[in-house]
């Protein structure tokens, strides 16, 4: 059992199928949830949930997001707009985990046209629990985190 998180969560038309059973989820492990998300099946855009779970995880106001679109991609490509978020898009368990321990993601995008239901707990399940390791991978995030910062102002 990890520490109890602030979870943003958001979703579009595609990624409403496996939107209950997310929520369940995250409820279940105890995390408190800020629900994002598409709540019908009407055609929306994934942009206009992927940016205000990234703010909320980029502001402080959650701690981790996590994003479904048919694909991941979208919501991926428009999380990482925001500065201050590490989206990446997982497909396995292992894959996840290394985003943590590795890169310190803060967002976990998911396909939801691509995974099964169990396979898409599994990882959160994983990406949840797993500690970002630090030591070298400090350094490398750092020189990201650097870049970034030095082209805020910029247009
Ligand atoms: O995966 C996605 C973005 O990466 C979207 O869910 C997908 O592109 C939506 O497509 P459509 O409008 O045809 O339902």
């Amino acid at each position: 059992m990890g520490s109890v998180m602030k979870v943003a969560v958001g979703n579009d038309h595609r990624g409403l199928c496996v939107r209950p059973r997310v929520l369940g989820l995250l409820a279940e492990l105890g995390h408190e949830v800020h629900d994002l998300g598409a709540s019908g099946p009407a055609g929306v855009d994934y942009p206009d949930y992927a940016i205000p779970v990234a703010e909320e995880v980029a502001a402080g106001k959650a701690d981790r997001g996590v994003l479904i679109c048919a694909t991941g991609h979208g919501m991926c490509i428009a999380a990482n707009k925001v500065h201050g978020v590490r989206a990446v898009n997982s497909r396995d368990v292992i894959d996840a985990e290394l985003s943590r321990r590795h890169n310190d993601s803060n967002i976990l995008c998911l396909a939801a046209d691509l995974l099964g239901e169990d396979q898409i707990e599994r990882i959160i399940r994983a990406w949840l629990l797993t500690d970002f390791e630090g030591g070298r991978h400090t350094r490398r995030r750092e020189k990201v985190d650097a870049y970034e910062k030095s082209h805020e102002n910029r247009s």
